[in-house]
């Protein structure tokens, strides 16, 4: 018999940079600093891909979508997810649950996590209560406390319905 499940984790971080925003989750949150990427430089997408293509033992996000092809250049990652999406899909299963940790002193994240998750859900094709969306700082520590730049991990189940 097959298995049921499957999991994945993963990881991203992208530096902060020129700019007055930052793409968490599709969602445009004003800051004072940019991040620096080559896409939109969305940690909490790139982090949950990551997690998708590693439970289904498919790479990670840059062997997808190389940060060498100019295509992606300012992408909008939510197009990498729904490719990510398409590729649990079709191989019969489906995102059973996601849970993404965003690390940052600044921007909060928590007046925005709603319609993150809701948009995350929307790619997904999931219900919301399977998409969470936290942030914590490091209190001051390392370079996210040093606010030099952005984190997110993510965990996701996949299932076969
Ligand atoms: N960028 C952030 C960081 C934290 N939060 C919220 O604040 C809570 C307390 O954070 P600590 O690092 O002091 O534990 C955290 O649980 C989040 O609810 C946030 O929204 N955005
Ligand atoms: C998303 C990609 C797209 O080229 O580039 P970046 O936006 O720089 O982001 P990163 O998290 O370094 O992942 C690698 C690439 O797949």
């Amino acid at each position: 018999m097959s298995a049921m499940f499957r999991i994945g984790q993963g990881y991203d971080v992208h530096a902060f940079g020129e700019g007055d925003h930052v793409v968490l989750g599709g969602v445009r949150v004003p800051h004072e600093r940019g991040v620096v990427a080559h896409s939109d430089g969305d940690v909490v997408i790139h982090a949950l891909c990551d997690a998708m293509l590693g439970a289904l033992a498919l790479g990670d996000i840059g062997k997808h979508f190389p940060p060498s092809d100019p295509q992606w250049k300012g992408a909008d990652s939510r197009a990498f997810l729904r490719h990510c999406n398409a590729l649990v899909r079709e191989r019969g299963w489906q995102v059973g649950n996601a849970d993404v940790t965003v690390i940052c002193e600044r921007p909060k994240v928590g007046p925005h996590a709603q319609a993150m998750r809701e948009l995350l859900a929307q790619d997904l094709d999931i219900t919301l209560d399977a998409v969470s969306i936290k942030a914590t700082t490091t209190e001051k520590l390392g370079f996210t406390g040093r606010g030099e730049g952005i984190a997110a991990m993510a965990v996701c189940l996949l299932v076969k319905p």
